[in-house]
């Protein structure tokens, strides 16, 4: 059962940043930030080198704790909850950097993300299903250092799936890969969403953010600078400037 929390609130936002700063000495990664993420949006932050972005997600994950500020999440305050315990309310997240055991098969990856929320006799079933719905079933049986970079990074979303997320983060998820498997990695990540998985992702390359975002939150020097969508960023002169422009 899922844990009970404190301190409600009333918002029609899965996520809620409120007012929320890290600051590393007198460096100021993330400050004041706000940010929604509604329900069943396809939400990306944009932003260049530095700009606050992987700290917020570290932050949302419990990875950091806030300088300053509330993060809720279902109108909850999460802001003090153990990453494990945020994970158990519903958010999950696919870093950057590969987590997956390259000696092992993808059928033993998929098991050690999922036999902490299964009961045996489901696991198998479980599994299955997340391969087929990433179109891995295939390589259910395969070493995982023999796949393709961007066959593992769909492992490692299938991992992060595992504990039935409502809302998943994902760092760059097509970094490193050619067009098909941008391509393919669009398709899953649309198809996800489209299964009720609220996404907010990280990414730089806005070919692919135009494939997917529904909204788009531009940060700069650890604060919100622009908020909206794909077209009304782009048509942001500010932005152009300070981001777009050089990309
Ligand atoms: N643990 C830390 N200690 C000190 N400074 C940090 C730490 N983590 C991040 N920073 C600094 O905070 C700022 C924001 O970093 P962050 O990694 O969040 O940016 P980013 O937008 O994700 O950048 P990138 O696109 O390059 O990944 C940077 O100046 C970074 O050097």
């Amino acid at each position: 059962m899922k844990k009970k929390l404190v301190e409600k609130d009333h918002s029609s936002a899965l996520l809620e940043l409120r007012d929320v700063g890290k600051y590393f000495g007198g460096l100021k990664a993330v400050d004041h930030v706000n940010i929604s993420v509604n329900e069943g949006d396809l939400h990306c932050l944009i932003g260049p080198n530095g700009a606050g972005k992987s700290t917020i997600f570290k932050m949302v994950m419990g990875v950091y704790k806030p300088t300053m500020g509330s993060i809720y999440f279902k109108n909850k305050n999460i802001t003090n909850l153990k990453s494990w315990d945020r994970v158990r309310q519903g958010v999950s997240i696919k870093m950057q950097i590969p987590g997956v055991f390259g000696e092992l098969t993808v059928y033993e990856n998929m098991k050690i993300a999922a036999q902490r929320y299964y009961r045996h006799s489901e696991l198998k079933n479980k599994i299955l299903e997340i391969c087929d719905l990433l179109g891995i079933t295939h390589l259910r049986d395969e070493i995982v250092n023999n796949l393709s970079h961007g066959q593992q990074q769909w492992l490692e979303i299938g991992m992060s799936l595992a504990s039935d997320p409502e809302l998943l983060l994902l760092d760059e998820p097509a970094a490193g890969m050619g067009p098909e498997e941008t391509n393919f990695t669009a398709e899953l990540i649309r198809k996800l969403n489209q299964k009720g998985i609220t996404i907010l992702f990280i990414d730089h390359d806005m070919d692919f953010v135009k494939k997917i975002a529904r909204k788009v939150t531009v940060l700069h020097f650890g604060k919100t600078f622009a908020e909206g969508s794909v077209e009304e960023i782009e048509s942001n002169q500010d932005v152009v400037d300070i981001y777009l422009g050089k990309s």
